[in-house]
C-alpha cells in the first residue's frame, strides 16, 4: 500500500478527475461511505449501530464533507447522529437544527451523552495552526474522553492538526482512538509526534483507480504485500532447498548475540545455521543452539608480533562460505583493530567473488561500528549488502551527525545514504525505515515500546539473513524482516504488556506469525493494514 505527501494525494486526485471522471463529489461520496463501513465493521460485538449516539464535527472543507455523508450512512443504518459545524456555529441533533441561542447548552448535553466524537474538521487542507475556538472545542472533547474513558474518538482522514507531511502536530489536536485515513495513509503518521495520535489506523477506499499510484515511491508494510513474500515451503524439499546461513557474530565477552541470531534465522525457516567460533567461544554456543553446525576459527592474534593470525581466521572462513546463501557479520563481534582486519578481509573475499557464488551479505551492530571507524566505509561492501542499524550507529556511520529516533529527517537521510551507499539499509527504530539503492522506501506502521531491549535487533538481523538464504531478494528479505520481527513483537506484547519483553522470547513466534499470516488469519493488535475495498 502506498503511502503519500499531501501533494501526491492532490495530484492522484487531480488524476482521477482528468483520466476517469472521478469528480470531488464523487470521491466523497465513495470516502464517507467507505468511512461508514470502517466504523460499523470496528463496533464491538457489544455495541450495535441501533442507538449507538456519535457526535460529528464538521469542518468548513472537503474533510467535513467526508464526514457528512459518513453521518448519512449512520443514520440510515439506525444510528443516532447529532452533528455541529463548526463554522457556522450549527447544531443538528437527530435530525432537528437547533436555534443558535441553545446551541452551546445543547452541544454540551449531546457531547455527554455521546458514545463516539467523529472528528471530520479539517484533513489535508489545513493551512495554519487551529484557530482559539477550534481548540477550545477540541479540549472540551479532551476532557469529557478523561471523564468518560469509554467515549470513542475517530477521526476521519486524519486527527485535526496533525500535519500530514512532517508528523507535527498542533497543541490542540486530539489523540484518536482510531483513524480512518482515506484512499492512502498519509507519510507524517509514521513520524512522531503524530504517531501517537492516531491510534489504530485503517485506510478506507475513495475509489481511485489503483493503476494511479504505480508511480508512488513510498510504501507501507502490510499483510498482504508479506504474504505474497514468505517463502514457499515444496513438499519435495531439503535442507538445501532452503538456504544455508553462516553467522560470524558473538565473542566470548557477547555470546548471546549469536545465539539469538542464529536461532531468528532457523525460526523463519532456513535450512541451516552455521556459526563461525573459536575453539574457546564453541562450548556456550554449542550448549545452546544444539542444531547450528560450526566453522572452527583460530583465535585472533594477541600482539602486533603475530597479525598473520588475522589472514588464517578469514582463510578459514573463506574457505567455508562456498555453499552459504548469506552471511551474518557483525553483531556481539566487538571492536579490536583485529576484528576490523578480519571484517575488511572478508569482505575483501566478497568482492572478489563472483555474485552468484558468494553469500548475500547482512552487517549489523559491531560490523557497522568497526567500519564507520574508516573514511569511505561504503566502498568496502560487496553489492547487495544490507545493513540494519538503529539511530546510534547510523550517526556514526554518517561521521557523526545527528541521528533523531522518530522525526521526519530521518526518512529524507534513510533515502539519501541508501542511494549514496549502494546499499539497503534498514534504519530501525519505532517505525523502521527500508531504503533501496534506487530511492524507494518501505515504512512499517508497527511501533513498539517493549522491543526497546537488547538482542532485538540480533534477532532482526538473524530473520533477514534467514530470508536472504531463502532466495529473497535483499529489500524484499529485509522488508519481510522488519514485518515479521514486528509482528512477533506485537503477540509478545498482547501477552506481557509494553514492558519486560526479551529478545529470546520472540523466537517462538516468529513462525506462529509467518503461519498465521500466510493464512490470512493473523489480526494485527494496532491496526487493519489492507485498504478497505467494501464488502
Ligand atoms: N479533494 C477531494 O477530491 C477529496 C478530498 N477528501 C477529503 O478532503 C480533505 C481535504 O479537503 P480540503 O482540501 O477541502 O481541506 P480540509 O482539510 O477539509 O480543510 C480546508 C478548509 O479548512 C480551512 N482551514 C484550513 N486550516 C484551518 C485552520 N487551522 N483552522 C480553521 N480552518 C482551517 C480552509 O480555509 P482557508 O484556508 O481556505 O481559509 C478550508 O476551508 C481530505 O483530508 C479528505 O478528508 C477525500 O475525501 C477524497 C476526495
Ligand atoms: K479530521
Amino acid at each position: 500500500m502506498h503511502i503519500v505527501t499531501i501533494e501526491e494525494m492532490r495530484e492522484l486526485e487531480a488524476q482521477a478527475e482528468r483520466q476517469h471522471g472521478l469528480t470531488s463529489p464523487i470521491l466523497m461520496q465513495h470516502a464517507g461511505s467507505s468511512a461508514a463501513d470502517i466504523f460499523m465493521a470496528q463496533l464491538l460485538p457489544h455495541h450495535s449501530i441501533n442507538d449507538l449516539e456519535v457526535l460529528f464535527l464538521i469542518g468548513p472543507g472537503n474533510n467535513g464533507g467526508d464526514g457528512m455523508v459518513m453521518a448519512e450512512h449512520l443514520v440510515k443504518a439506525g444510528a443516532l447522529v447529532s452533528y455541529y459545524a463548526w463554522k457556522q456555529h450549527k447544531l443538528t441533533v437527530r435530525g432537528q437544527d437547533i436555534d443558535e441561542r441553545h446551541t452551546s447548552e445543547e452541544l454540551e448535553s449531546v457531547l455527554q451523552s455521546a458514545d463516539y466524537v467523529v472528528d471530520a474538521l479539517l484533513g489535508t487542507g489545513t493551512s495554519r495552526p487551529l484557530s482559539d475556538d477550534m481548540r477550545a472545542l477540541l479540549e472540551r472533547v479532551k476532557r469529557e474522553g478523561e471523564q468518560r474513558p469509554e467515549l470513542r474518538i475517530v477521526a476521519i482522514d486524519l486527527p485535526s492538526g496533525v500535519n500530514a507531511d512532517t508528523g507535527e502536530v498542533d497543541p490542540g489536536t486530539l489523540k484518536a482512538d482510531m483513524t480512518i485515513t482515506l484512499a492512502c495513509p498519509k507519510l507524517g503518521f509514521f513520524f512522531f509526534p503524530a504517531r501517537e495520535y492516531i491510534g489504530e489506523l485503517h485506510v478506507g477506499s475513495i475509489g481511485l483507480p489503483t493503476d494511479l499510484e504505480s508511480h508512488l515511491q513510498t510504501e507501507m508494510l502490510n499483510q498482504g504485500f508479506c504474504r505474497s513474500y514468505i517463502p514457499h515451503r515444496p513438499l519435495n524439499s531439503n535442507k538445501g532447498t532452503f538456504g544455508k546461513v553462516m553467522l560470524f557474530c558473538g565473542s566470548a565477552a557477547y555470546p548471546g548475540s549469536a545465539y539469538l541470531a542464529g536461532s531468528a534465522s532457523g525460526r523463519v525457516g532456513a535450512g541451516l545455521i552455521t556459526l563461525a567460533v573459536t575453539e574457546k567461544t564453541l562450548p556456550i554456543y554449542a550448549s545452546s543452539l544444539h542444531e547450528a553446525t560450526f566453522a572452527i576459527l583460530p583465535e585472533g592474534p594477541t600482539s602486533e608480533l603475530n597479525r598473520g593470525k588475522t589472514h588464517e581466521r578469514t582463510q578459514a572462513l573463506s574457505d567455508h562460505l562456498p555453499g552459504y546463501r548469506a552471511l551474518l557479520m557483525g553483531p556481539g563481534l566487538g571492536q579490536s583493530s583485529e576484528t576490523r582486519e578480519t571484517i575488511l578481509q572478508v569482505l575483501e573475499y566478497l568482492r572478489s567473488e563472483p555474485t552468484e557464488k558468494r553469500p548475500h551479505l547482512v552487517i549489523d551492530a559491531d560490523g557497522l561500528n568497526n567500519l564507520s571507524a574508516l573514511e569511505h566505509w561504503w566502498t568496502f561492501l560487496p553489492e547487495g549488502t544490507i545493513i540494519t542499524p538503529h539511530p546510534g550507529e547510523m550517526s556514526r556511520l554518517c561521521k557523526g551527525q545527528k541521528v533523531s529516533g522518530g522525526s521526519i529527517d530521518r526518512l529524507a537521510l534513510a533515502r539519501e545514504k541508501a542511494q549514496e551507499w549502494q546499499v539497503t539499509l534498514v534504519l530501525k527504530g519505532a517505525c523502521t525505515i527500508i531504503a533501496h539503492p534506487d530511492g524507494r522506501v518501505r515504512l512499517n506502521w508497527k511501533a513498539n515500546a517493549a522491543l526497546a531491549t537488547a538482542g532485538t535487533g540480533d534477532v532482526l538481523a538473524g530473520v533477514v539473513t534467514g530470508f536472504l538464504a531463502q532466495g529473497l531478494a535483499p529489500f524484499d528479505a529485509a522488508s519481510l524482516a522488519v514485518y515479521i520481527h514486528s509482528s512477533a513483537g506485537e503477540r509478545v506484547s498482547a501477552e506481557l504488556g509494553n514492558a519486560g519483553l526479551l529478545a529470546s522470547d520472540l523466537l517462538p513466534h516468529l513462525p506462529r506469525v509467518m503461519r498465521d499470516i500466510k493464512h490470512n488469519a493473523y489480526r494485527p493488535g494496532s491496526d487493519i493494514t489492507e485498504r478497505y475495498e467494501g464488502k
